[in-house]
């Protein structure tokens, strides 16, 4: 289980509540590139369905148009001989037949549900675990407005399929951009819904002009009204009323709609890039760290240095590890080349069909949340020699005793995927309701996060405080220590996974516990954990260029 740290105003609630607030539908199946796979191999199969339900149909039509003709030729025939017909005993029985027999196997043919099969195991396809619903299409387009917000990505380039600057070849349609806009409306997102809705409206074909272009007139007209400091909401009703007389049905409450009088001020997509840290919030802050709007200043990063590691073991003296860091106060490092292919290959195979959406813990139970969208699972290191192999590595790179490490946590993030931020130490209250597993294996003195695959684009892990953005690296790994010397939580050492824009994310964590490290870890004689995170900022306020 894992746990959001919680800690006065730095509390998980507080840490997970706005982003709840932002993007309120729960969402799985973009959180994993996996699960995306599987089902793209059950819609090959569900085409193949479609196509047995084709051809079983076809084929039935195909009989019944010939029977057609045949009893119309018959039919013919009959009207050519004119009364003389009926005296025939031959077609008598003839006619009688095909009124009989005939008809009855035409009647039985036509109500038979042809091509039930196939219809059959199309569903049963349907049903399959990983298959999104409708709540995960929401999720979908959740993850789409979330990497948009984060990384402020313009609606036309996304639209045309171009990622931050990377252009994909996918271009939505005005149906697609529509969906879009109507979901970032309702969870409030005006300022991105009006976008869409341009959108929306320029990539209109003549075939879907009559059927799309009021609704999406009526609402940019509502949403510019909303947005009230924008020009042209009284425009946008005059093309509405013209292109369709009667057109306020779209509207709605259209009898208390007051259009306020056209100002001149453009939209803005995005807010403007914030200059003072002080007051954003601790996702705002997350995300800025995401886009790389906070990141060190050349000075700080002066103070930073890359090297080689020997001390801890023998045998680094003939293979040092490399070490970057990243901040000295705490300590945050990155080491590169400590994970082999062969190593993430096994882990990679220990992990099959065993992966699930990542929970967080708040007050009660383990919720699944949009707070983090990844997919985890934990193997304990009796599973396999090369869990304890990585652990010996670990203790060599932090200097720290494994015995109380918890389990391997083997995490997928796949596109949009992310975890917003928080601590990995556990607060006291956490202790306190007994919400801690292996509690007397104390908190989670330090992380290492090795990183298993590269990343695209995004998925890095932003250190807004420490104003640190790690690219996933393959085969590198990230260290910090998550707790002062006194033994409390440290609130400079929260961090969030930001959303892959593309590309698929494993990490393994290495959560390290805090007992057993006293002849480690080197204390200080000072405390300073009772410094709060605004103050911190405050002292690094002048950060932004
Ligand atoms: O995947 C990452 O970049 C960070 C993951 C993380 O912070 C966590 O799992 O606690
Ligand atoms: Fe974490």
């Amino acid at each position: 289980m894992l746990f959001l740290a919680a800690q006065g105003k730095l509390g998980a609630l507080l840490a997970v509540l706005p982003f709840l607030v932002w993007y309120g539908a729960s969402a799985e199946f973009y959180s994993s590139i996996h699960a995306m796979s599987r089902v793209f191999g059950y819609e090959q199969q569900m085409l193949q369905h479609m196509q047995k339900f084709i051809a079983d149909n076809e084929s039935k039509l195909d009989f019944l148009r010939a029977r057609l003709d045949e009893f119309e030729r018959e039919r013919n025939e009959a009207q050519q001989w004119g009364v003389a017909y009926f005296k025939s005993p031959l077609n008598k029985y003839l006619l009688s037949k095909r009124l009989t027999r005939d008809w009855q196997h035409i009647a039985n043919l036509m109500a038979a549900a042809t091509g039930k099969k196939p219809l059959v195991r199309l569903q049963r396809l349907r049903q399959q675990e990983h298959m999104p619903n409708a709540q995960e299409l929401e999720g979908a387009i959740d993850g789409l407005l979330r990497l948009q917000s984060i990384y402020r990505l313009q609606t036309s380039h996304v639209a045309a399929g171009i990622l931050d600057g990377v252009p994909y070849g996918t271009q939505l349609n005005a149906q697609h951009c529509l969906d879009i806009a109507q979901q970032a409306l309702r969870d409030e997102h005006l300022q991105l819904a009006h976008a869409w809705l341009l959108e929306a409206n320029s990539r209109l074909s003549n075939s879907d002009q009559a059927r799309l272009q009021p609704l999406i007139l009526a609402q940019l007209g509502q949403v510019k009204a909303r947005l009230t400091h924008i020009a042209g909401v009284n425009g946008t009703l005059q093309s509405l009323k013209e292109l369709e007389p009667g057109s306020e049905r779209y509207i709605n409450n259209y009898k208390d709609f007051q259009p306020p009088s056209d100002e001149l001020n453009p939209v803005e997509e995005h807010p403007p890039l914030p200059e003072n840290l002080t007051e954003l919030s601790e996702f705002d802050l997350y995300r800025y760290t995401c886009n790389g709007h906070i990141k060190p200043t050349p000075a700080e990063l002066r103070q930073l240095r890359c090297g080689y590691m020997t001390e801890t073991h023998p045998f680094l003296l003939l293979a040092p590890l490399k070490v970057e860091e990243l901040s000295h106060d705490p300590l945050l490092v990155l080491y590169h080349d400590v994970i082999y292919q062969s190593e993430i290959d096994t882990l990679a195979k220990l992990t099959k069909n065993k992966i699930h959406r990542a929970t967080v813990t708040g007050n009660n139970a383990s919720v699944v949340s949009n707070a983090r969208t990844s997919q985890f699972t934990f193997i304990p290191k009796t599973r396999h020699k090369v869990l304890r192999t990585i652990d010996q590595r670990v203790a060599d790179m932090t200097d720290l005793n494994m015995v109380f490490a918890e389990d391997h946590q083997l995490a997928n993030y796949g596109i949009g995927g992310h975890y917003a931020q928080h601590m990995d130490w556990f607060s006291p209250n956490a202790f306190e309701t007994k919400q801690v597993a292996n509690s007397e294996m104390g908190n989670r003195i330090a992380t290492v996060l090795f990183y298993l695959t590269d990343v695209e684009q995004g998925g890095g892990t932003a250190f807004p405080v420490l104003k640190q953005l790690l690219k996933p690296k393959k085969y590198a790994a990230a260290f910090w220590y998550n707790l002062h010397a006194s033994g409390a939580g440290d609130v400079r050492t929260m961090h969030g996974a930001c959303p892959i824009i593309v590309g698929s994310k494993w990490v393994l964590n290495r959560w390290i516990r805090e007992f057993v490290q006293s002849d480690r870890r080197p204390c200080y004689l000072w405390d300073d954990s009772q410094v709060r995170l605004n103050q911190l900022l405050e002292l690094n306020e002048s950060q932004i260029e």
